[in-house]
């Protein structure tokens, strides 16, 4: 596979990193740990519902609702989260780190109209630990911005098996994704786009 790494504000983007055949591994790996963790759609603090379903895998799990956004050990019904799969630690392993792993894998589910604000990932404890995104199915068009809401912004269309390390200076980048291209993977069966994003919590 070719490997371009392109950097984009302190943002590195591994283009076509995962072939194929580890995309549709990573593909059934979540299809287990949605079994396990059913999508849902959460609710900002602000009291609105999310386009993007998510479930998460590892040892924390993401949560947003009307008390606000926060790391959670069980999911709502009580059941610890699924562990995050051996293929899916494997790209942190390679990318970020082989002796420490990641605490959660948020899985965020767009369909063909979902999209998600501009925001920064900041409820973990050690901005020195990069996020890592990984991104199967869809395209999806990618807003980069800035350290602070505002100002220019730059975007890219990320495409099934690419992987993104957020890390570094721009750790706490605003970032967003303004819409998926329908029909542009047939990686999922019945299409829409899955992200994984990777990030050490505590
Ligand atoms: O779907 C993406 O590529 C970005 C997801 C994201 O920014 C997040 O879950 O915090
Ligand atoms: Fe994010």
């Amino acid at each position: 596979m070719a490997n371009t790494v392109l950097r984009i504000r302190g943002i590195d983007i591994y283009k076509e990193y995962l072939t194929p055949d580890r995309q549709a591994e990573l593909v059934d790996d979540i299809r287990q740990v949605v079994r396990r963790a059913p999508f849902a759609h959460p609710v900002t603090p602000g009291g609105r519902r999310m386009s993007v379903k998510m479930t998460s895998a590892g040892r924390f799990g993401w949560v947003t609702d009307q008390s606000g956004y926060r790391y959670e050990r069980r999911q709502a019904n009580d059941d610890p989260w699924p562990e995050i799969p051996e293929a899916v630690l494997r790209i942190w392993a390679d990318l970020v780190s082989a002796s420490r792993g990641p605490d959660c894998c948020l899985v965020n589910f767009y369909t063909d109209t979902a999209k998600m604000g501009m925001h920064q990932d900041k409820d973990e404890a050690d901005f020195r630990w990069p996020v890592l995104s990984i991104s199967l199915g869809d395209a999806a068009l990618f807003r980069i911005g800035n350290l602070t809401r505002g100002g220019k912004t730059e975007s890219l269309w990320l495409e099934s098996g690419d992987v993104m390390v957020m890390g570094g200076d721009a750790r706490l980048t605003y970032h967003g994704i303004d819409r998926i291209r329908p029909g542009s993977s047939r990686v999922l069966p019945h299409g829409g786009r899955i992200n994984l994003t990777l990030r050490v919590v505590e």
